[in-house]
């Protein structure tokens, strides 16, 4: 069926708009703060509410019972995080907690939906620009509305290259991504960036402004929506050590091209992460 889905990518725009505008009025009084798994594991009463404003106007739109749910939140209160054939949202309130807790302007709102495991499409709000992130399979990725595209940049040494540290902050992981980190900056690159939301990151190497952006340690509603994005700019997602990309294993490389992707991938530490989907998962 040509427009199958379509009537959910539509409302999940309008969602995501709507979720954005929430965020942006919530950061204009006091935030309170709370923490999850560690002292630097920020969540507020923000990201609670605005995930209990998406996925209510998503049942309320399609019905309770119709489609699964994997939202940060929730999972952080105890549900699972299994992805199943069934059609599933896939949703990070505010990619960008900490952002969005000390005034950086980058936070965005993220929803993505799947259908027998596969992406369908990704939003992505970034709603403090006012960008639109999103894209369909098979139907290119737009920002606003234009189409974008990733960048053309082959030479490792011309490109800018993105990675997050996440909050684990256990000295051997953070010696891990320093380590990366100093190989990749003395290849040499002509930069390393990051915005703190892996989602907005994503967007930034679909619209071509990075070239790659990597992270250990991430979640799947972090990427979920950036991923359907990235790979309609036509670039491309790997494991971080060059294999298949796992939505679930909380390992993603983005590129916009092989050539940079492998080059990247020579020089990242890998160290072990539990899985989204582990039985024994514990949130970091
Ligand atoms: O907690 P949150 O702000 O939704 O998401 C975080 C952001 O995407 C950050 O860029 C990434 O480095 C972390 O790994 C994520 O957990
Ligand atoms: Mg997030």
């Amino acid at each position: 069926m040509a427009d199958q889905w379509q009537r959910e990518y539509d409302f999940a725009e309008k969602v995501a708009r709507k979720a954005g505008e929430e965020i942006r009025k919530a950061g204009e009084s006091e935030i309170r703060v709370m923490t999850k798994s560690c002292t630097v594991d920020l969540v507020t009463k923000t990201d609670e509410r605005v995930e209990k404003i998406i996925i209510g106007s998503l049942k309320q739109e399609f019905g309770e019972g119709t489609h699964c749910f994997i939202g940060e939140e929730s999972v952080a209160k105890g549900e699972a995080c299994i992805l199943t054939d069934k059609p599933t949202w896939i949703i990070d309130p505010v990619d960008g907690t900490t952002n969005f807790v000390h005034g950086f302007p980058f936070v965005a709102v993220s929803i993505a939906f799947a259908v027998n495991k596969e992406l369908e499409f990704g939003i992505v709000y970034s709603c403090l620009e006012d960008k639109m992130y999103k894209a369909r399979k098979g139907q290119g990725a737009f920002c606003n509305d234009e189409l974008i595209q990733v960048s053309d940049v082959k030479e490792i040494k011309k490109s800018i290259i993105i990675s997050e540290h996440g909050v684990d902050r256990s000295p051997e992981k953070v010696n891990k991504i320093f380590s990366t980190m100093q190989k990749i900056l003395c290849i040499p690159v002509h930069g390393l960036r990051g915005s703190g939301t892996a989602a907005t990151n994503m967007c930034l190497v679909a619209s071509g402004a990075v070239e790659a952006f990597f992270e250990i340690g991430i979640h799947c509603w972090d990427i979920a929506a950036g991923a359907v994005i990235v790979q309609e700019a036509g670039g491309l997602l790997l494991d971080v050590d060059g294999g298949p990309f796992d939505l679930m294993s909380r390992r993603m490389l983005s590129a916009n091209n092989d050539v940079i992707a492998h080059r990247i991938i020579k020089e990242i530490e890998v160290f072990p992460v539990e899985r989204d989907d582990a039985p024994t998962h514990r949130i970091y």
